[in-house]
């Protein structure tokens, strides 16, 4: 792997994860992402994009390929890396996929970010406990989940880890599990009201313009 600095000049780097289908990437991870980096002093945000969400049907995924170049297009000009590490590291699984990254980058410090529809079912996800202990969690408000979020069993599991936004600001003192909770504007955006909305996707970015986005500013080490 290229030799990467893990240490910024005030600490640790402050990395967030938004694993997602990115089934195509929208302008909601893109605000989500620049809001939470902002509320919790992230230094950037990788997007991992994933080779199968183990709870959603293959049925109607578009090929990785196409998926990580609309979070290429997506992510540009921020503090965003898009990532297919999950591909490299042959995981589907977040819990297989969060203990190689912390192995991998012992000296940054990770916070997984998931919209409130996440939390909701996030008491089936294989190991979610498992995750929790891993890093801290960020769960971002969104219009329409936030009551199934508040009432599911990982809540019900989590909430006694609870803390307020500003606590990760240290960095050096992030513990796990932690769950900070994060309202901002809710953005209403998704990628199933997008794929409704058009119907050439995923057909509509030509061969050429997905290879040039898919060596776009690979993080260091990754396949990309
Ligand atoms: N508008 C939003 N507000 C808050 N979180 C969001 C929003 N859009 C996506 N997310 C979160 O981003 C991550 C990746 O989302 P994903 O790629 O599945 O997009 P999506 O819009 O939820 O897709 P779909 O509609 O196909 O389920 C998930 O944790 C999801 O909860
Ligand atoms: O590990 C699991 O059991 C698991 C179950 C469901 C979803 N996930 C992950 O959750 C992230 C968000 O998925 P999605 O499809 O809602 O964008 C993505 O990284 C998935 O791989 C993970």
């Amino acid at each position: 792997m290229a030799a990467e600095s893990d240490l910024g000049t005030r600490g640790p780097v402050a990395t967030g994860l938004l694993g997602g289908s990115f089934n195509p990437a929208h302008g909601g991870h893109r605000r989500i992402s620049l809001m939470v980096a902002e509320s919790l002093g992230l230094t950037e945000v990788w997007w991992l994009v994933s080779p199968g969400n183990p709870l959603k049907p293959r049925e109607g995924m578009a090929p990785l390929a196409r998926r990580f170049a609309s979070a290429a297009l997506q992510a540009r000009r921020a503090p965003i890396r898009v990532s297919a590490i999950e591909r490299e590291f042959g995981t589907n699984y977040t819990s297989q996929t969060l203990l190689r990254l912390v192995r991998r980058y012992p000296k940054r410090r990770f916070v997984w970010i998931m919209g409130a529809d996440n939390l909701a079912q996030f008491h089936r996800w294989r190991d979610w406990r498992r995750i929790a202990r891993l890093m801290p969690i960020a769960v971002v408000a969104r219009p329409g989940y936030d009551r199934a979020a508040f009432a599911s069993p990982a809540m019900a599991w989590l909430s006694r880890y609870r803390k307020r936004p500003a606590s990760l600001q240290l960095r050096e003192t992030w513990s796990a599990p932690a769950l900070v909770t994060l309202r901002f504007d809710p953005d209403p955006r998704s990628a199933t009201a997008l794929r409704l909305a058009d119907p050439d996707w995923p057909d509509r970015l030509s061969d050429r313009s997905l290879r040039d986005q898919i060596t776009h500013r690979p993080i260091p080490g990754h396949l990309a």
